[in-house]
């Protein structure tokens, strides 16, 4: 006898939700009606060019800034201030105070939070520190650190916390092409064991495709959606391949100028999300259209990932507007 459904499991509520989220410093709007989710386990990626907002966006996450309209909420919760459920990394190598060891930067949030004693503080900070790689560096000082390890302490940090989300901004920005890369693997390595929720900014679209498994497209002056894509068949290892790289262009399209579809005639780049998010397939404009979705934080496309995949088993999908 066949089963029937008579109510479907109603989808996880977003760990953090963005709706209509406006900022502005004075007369500069930085951002007009900014809607996006993040749900657990995601890697989800603010992109864009320069001064579409993607720096305000997370720090208004993280509650350095307060949004003129819209909210920023996590679990539910309106973000009013920073709060250790949201650490930060940001690009910038001084963000390790140059008087505290590696161990003590590691310690110093879970101190200043009273979240452990400093021997608890001290058990985790080595803990942590193992973790990005920097075992027999725990007394050392920033300044003998190179960019990329004074990244690893800033990460170790924020994870030590274990803090509900990450929020990253451009972080391996400043490093060069070869460290930029091997954080990225890193930032990977950690997630597949850890899989915690991952904010990021970058104004790379290579990296996006490569950290993301999801990418908000933001338009510049003031920063607005322009997509919302599904990216997480794609990593270190497929960067480069023909696919990687279509997919590139289709992105830098959609950013900043006509779509191609399939015909190879230019299509305008109109898509948008909302609050209510639809996915269809995207067979013209589409991101990639050669891959089978693997996995999905997002369960309006874990939902449909079945259907798409039987239907034709490569299926890429983009958000737009409902
Ligand atoms: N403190 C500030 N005071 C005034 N305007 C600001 C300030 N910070 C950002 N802006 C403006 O807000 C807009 C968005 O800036 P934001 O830094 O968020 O963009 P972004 O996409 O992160 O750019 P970038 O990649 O260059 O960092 C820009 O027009 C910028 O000039």
């Amino acid at each position: 006898m066949a089963f029937q459904i008579v109510r479907a499991a109603p989808p996880p509520a977003p760990l953090l939700r963005a709706e209509n989220v406006s900022l502005e410093y004075g007369a500069v709007c930085a951002t007009h009606e900014v809607s996006f989710d993040v749900y657990r386990g995601d890697r989800f990626v603010l992109l864009g060019p320069s001064g579409c907002g993607k720096s305000s966006l997370l720090k208004a996450a993280a509650g350095f800034i307060k949004p003129a309209g819209g909210a920023i909420s996590i679990d539910g919760r309106e973000v009013t201030g920073p709060g250790p459920d949201r650490m930060v990394v940001f690009q910038e190598f001084d963000q390790l105070p140059p008087w505290k060891t590696v161990r003590e930067n590691v310690m110093f949030p879970l101190l200043m939070t009273k979240r452990l004693n400093r021997h608890q503080a001290e058990e985790r900070a080595r803990h942590w520190i193992a973790k990005v790689g920097l075992a027999g560096f725990e007394n050392a000082h920033p300044h003998t650190l190179s960019g990329g390890m004074k990244q690893r302490v800033a990460i170790a940090r924020a994870l030590a916390m274990q803090p509900d989300i990450l929020l990253m901004d451009e972080p391996f920005a400043a490093l060069d092409a070869l460290t930029r890369r091997n954080m990225q693997e890193e930032l990977g390595r950690l997630w597949e064991e850890l899989r915690f929720t991952l904010l990021f900014v970058t104004h790379s679209i290579e990296e996006a495709l490569v950290v993301g498994n999801r990418i908000l497209l933001l338009s510049p002056h003031p920063g607005q959606v322009r997509a919302e894509l599904n990216s997480h068949q794609f990593g270190l290892a497929s960067a480069g391949s023909v696919e990687f790289q279509a997919a590139t262009q289709r992105i830098h399209g959609l950013l900043f100028g006509g779509v191609e579809d399939a015909s190879g005639a230019p299509e305008a780049a109109t898509i948008n999300t909302s609050p209510v998010i639809s996915n269809v397939i995207l067979a013209h404009a589409g991101i990639h259209a050669e891959y089978p979705i693997t996995r999905s934080m997002d369960p309006r496309l874990r939902e449909d990932d079945g259907a798409g995949a039987r239907a034709d088993g490569n299926v890429s999908r983009i958000a737009e507007k409902a």
